[in-house]
């Protein structure tokens, strides 16, 4: 129980229970010692120096820079001060143009960290917590949730909170919008902490990703790196790295989600390795829209089949049966595929899984496709083959493959419970929220969430729009040394 020192007239100090809560009825305890005038006094004094140390301790370095200006100011005028701080600027101002991107990440952002620590969190801690039902009142003492740490990135805050004793992240998850509302963010998400006892409260100020991203350059042969080609952008504005080494990826999104989107800035990223022979695309196009534009690319740096009639099915058991042989071939030779023109990384993207599975109307074909797909994607992965596969409809009658891929990523979503199967259980209440991106296409397409293998939290990605003319760009590149004649021809 709390107590606290009441004086009830001159020599007569008491200790009574506090009460913290302003509205509460008064609670009259009666008084239990009679404490003498300094003891009191000293008790006071102790906390007030406490806190005073505290202070100074947490803020050293405005506050030395704030005592020495004085100091300054006192000894030589207030002249000197006033040089000192516009130097200090100057230099500042050198330092942010010569190297803006360690200006910021050591001064303005963890300068900018210790404002909003201040300024939006600490201040409005304590009535935005109580509101949303964070806290405990027992036995009249209030307890609150504590601030470990604030991080600012570019578009969301960092804050590391240590819970109750007893408190579950899901608490915190359940009131994600009174806390979004209470200090001013567009959407808040609860991340796992760095122990038990502590998660992260993740602030995001402003959507990154709220505007179309222009198709990525073509980069440079040695900048691809087939273990994270650069495809669009994370929501902190980072490059949205997509693994294809060593993996196999689904794409699922309801009808103009912009699974396209993804799969051409897949193939733009990818292209200068195609020049080098070092990458293939297998393009398998059953709705013979999204593809059909680069078929001069494939044919020429891959293959590519529409055919409904067996043509399709068939280019996916011969990557089968080459993969089978590659297999063979390292089998006791190498363990790491690295690609080389003799063996080349064949990525098979196949735009409409459905259309090869479920939709089939022959059955034998159907297994066949199964079949085949269920081979590349259990065996392929560590002789240099990745299966992409897009998907319209994530119900599980009709997408009974997706546990063959390991890396998933949820577009825009029909309805809530297909985000958990396609990121997996538990991923739309870690802030996987698939079914509520916008349908408008220069909001939501190309918007989606993926899980990355280092942590089990989903994050918000959009891919890169490459429009036809980015795409007739590629294949005019792609088919240079053609002559006109030729390259009508391809
Ligand atoms: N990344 C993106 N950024 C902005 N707009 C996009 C993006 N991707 C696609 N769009 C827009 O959304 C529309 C639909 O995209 P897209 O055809 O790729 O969707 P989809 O998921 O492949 O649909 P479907 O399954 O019907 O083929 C496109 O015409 C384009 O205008």
């Amino acid at each position: 129980m709390a107590w606290e020192f009441r004086k009830i007239r001159p020599g007569e100090n008491v200790a009574v229970e506090s009460q913290r809560d302003p509205f509460a009825a008064p609670k009259w305890a009666p008084p239990v010692w009679h404490m003498p005038e300094a003891l009191v006094l000293l008790v006071n004094a102790v906390r007030v120096l406490v806190r005073v140390v505290v202070f100074l301790v947490r803020n050293i370095v405005p506050v030395s820079a704030a005592a020495g200006l004085g100091w300054l100011a006192y000894t030589y005028g207030w002249t000197v001060p006033v040089l000192v701080v516009a130097l200090v600027l100057v230099l500042l101002g050198t330092w942010a143009a010569a190297d803006r991107s360690s200006f910021v990440r050591y001064l303005a952002r963890p300068v900018r960290a210790r404002w909003r620590s201040a300024w939006t969190y600490r201040r409005h801690w304590q009535p935005v917590l109580v509101t949303a039902g964070l806290t405990k009142t027992h036995k009249g003492r209030e307890y609150l949730p504590s601030i470990v740490r604030v991080r600012c990135g570019p578009t969301s805050d960092r804050v590391l909170v240590r819970m109750l004793k007893g408190q579950a992240p899901d608490a915190w998850e359940r009131v994600t919008a009174n806390l979004a509302h209470g200090f001013g963010a567009v959407l808040v998400r609860v991340r796992e902490g760095d122990r038990p006892g502590r998660i992260w409260l993740e602030f995001v100020r402003h959507d990154a990703l709220a505007f179309p991203l222009p198709a990525l350059p073509i980069p440079s042969p040695s900048a691809v790196d087939l273990s994270g080609v650069v495809v669009g952008r994370t929501e902190d504005g980072s490059p949205w790295r997509l693994r294809l080494l060593g993996t196999h990826v689904l794409i699922a999104g309801a009808t103009g989600a912009g699974k396209g989107s993804v799969i051409w800035s897949t193939v733009r990223a990818l292209l200068p390795l195609m020049l080098a022979g070092l990458v293939e695309v297998w393009a398998i196009d059953p709705k013979r829209m999204e593809l059909s534009y680069g078929r001069p690319l494939f044919e020429r740096y891959g293959r590519y089949s529409s055919d409904p009639h067996g043509g399709m099915v068939k280019l996916l058991e011969e990557a089968a049966e080459d993969m089978n042989a590659r297999a063979e071939e390292f089998a006791g030779v190498t363990r790491s595929f690295a690609p080389s023109t003799s063996h080349p990384f064949r990525v098979v993207i196949v735009d409409e899984l459905a259309f090869l599975t479920a939709y089939c109307p022959e059955r034998d074909l159907r297994k066949r496709a199964e079949s085949a797909l269920a081979v590349l994607t259990s065996q392929g992965r560590s002789v240099g083959y990745c299966v992409i596969g897009a998907q319209q409809d994530a119900r599980k009658e009709v997408n009974n493959q997706r546990n063959l891929f390991p890396d998933r990523i949820a577009l825009r979503l029909d309805e809530d419970e297909q985000v958990d199967m396609v990121l997996g259980d538990g991923a739309r209440d870690r802030g996987a929220l698939a079914d509520q991106i916008s349908s408008v296409p220069e909001v939501g397409a190309g918007v989606g969430y993926v899980r990355l293998e280092t942590s089990p939290d989903p994050i918000r990605v959009r891919a890169a729009y490459v429009s036809d003319d980015d795409i007739q760009e590629m294949v005019a590149l792609a088919l240079a040394d053609l002559d006109a004649g030729e390259a009508e021809a391809a």
